[in-house]
């Protein structure tokens, strides 16, 4: 039987002197959303793009349940994908452009108005496509990709350019689309977005993959045994945690990091040299502070630090 997914192994690939892809491999597994992060330049809209047969290789394979997507008969039925929100035609409506592609692959056009009802785009479906917003380019983009009703579904930045309102709604959906047991890979620079909607991560550098992993996996073992402190006397606190046997470093103006002793302890230690504090919580890492640790090595262009900038 063949893998279900999308399975990438060992893309290779240059643009002239940039070697865009270097042994890019890792896998999207059905019922799951799939971030894929990583710098500009990491390789990701390639990597995409040779999914969808748009770019060769010279090394690798990708493959889509198991088959290169040039040998797909009816392509939108295994693999539905947005890469870029901007390509459609201004003069035509929502709903034709839907209509358009949808006889182009031989689909039902009854399908049409479902995948409008479905991304919310039912009132202005009949609206020339060039006035739309990118937020409503997004969603058309996300219909086009539901024409087929594909098990696989691919989306390149699909939060750009969407409201408050609209990144609600694509997380929800995002969700709905892998509890439906579908396989789904989205790329985003956005992390709190990536953080609430995916399930697990592929993080890019170079041309490759760093990590791939479950999200939640990932911030364990990012958030280690530390504890946040939140105290107005930092030099007390510190004195004596220390003198305790923890690590301690300020992390604010009243903040500071506490490993190598657990919570209550720490309650115990300030109590008895009388240090005030207002909060003692599990330090919990962001997937912005897994990013930024995976990526600091993979990151083409880096502005200098503030501190950098001293020296
Ligand atoms: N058509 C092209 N011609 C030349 N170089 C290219 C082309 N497409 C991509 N590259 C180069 O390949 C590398 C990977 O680019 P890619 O667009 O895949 O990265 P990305 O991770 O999608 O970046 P971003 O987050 O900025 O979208 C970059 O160095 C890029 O400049």
């Amino acid at each position: 039987m063949s893998a279900p997914g999308i399975v990438v192994a060992g893309l290779r690939k240059r643009y002239g002197p940039t070697l865009a892809l270097d042994g890019m491999s890792f896998s999207v597994r059905p019922g799951l959303v799939t971030g894929f992060l990583g710098p500009n330049g990491a390789g990701k809209s390639t990597t995409m793009r040779v999914i969808l047969g748009l770019d060769a290789v010279e090394e690798g394979t990708a493959l889509i349940d198991g088959r290169p997507y040039r040998s797909l008969r009816h392509p939108l039925t295994h693999v539905g994908s947005l890469l870029d929100a901007a390509a459609l035609h201004p003069g035509r409506s929502g709903r034709n452009h839907l209509l358009w592609l949808a006889h182009s692959q031989g689909l039902a056009a009854r399908r049409v108005d479902q995948v409008i009802e479905e991304v919310g785009l039912a009132s202005a479906a009949r609206r020339k496509a060039g006035g739309y917003s990118l937020g409503m380019r997004q969603r058309l983009g996300i219909a086009a990709a539901l024409l087929g009703d594909p098990p696989i579904i691919m989306l390149d930045e699909p939060f750009n350019g969407m409201d408050p309102d609209g990144i609600i709604w694509m997380r929800g959906f995002l969700r709905s689309l892998a509890a439906q047991g579908r396989a789904v890979l989205v790329s985003s620079h956005l992390m709190s977005e990536v953080q609430d909607t995916a399930d697990h991560l592929v993080v890019v550098g170079r041309g490759k993959a760093i990590a791939d992993a479950g999200v939640a996996e990932l911030i364990a073992a990012a958030s280690g045994n530390r504890v946040a402190l939140r105290t107005t006397a930092g030099a007390h606190a510190m004195k004596v945690l220390a003198r305790a046997g923890a690590t301690v470093a300020a992390t604010g103006r009243d903040t500071i990091a506490v490993s190598g002793l657990p919570a209550d302890r720490i309650v115990t230690v300030l109590n008895e040299s009388a240090v005030p504090f207002s909060e003692v919580s599990a330090h919990r890492a962001t997937l912005e502070d897994v990013y930024l640790d995976l990526t600091r090595e993979a990151v083409e262009f880096r502005a200098a630090t503030p501190t950098e900038v001293r020296r």
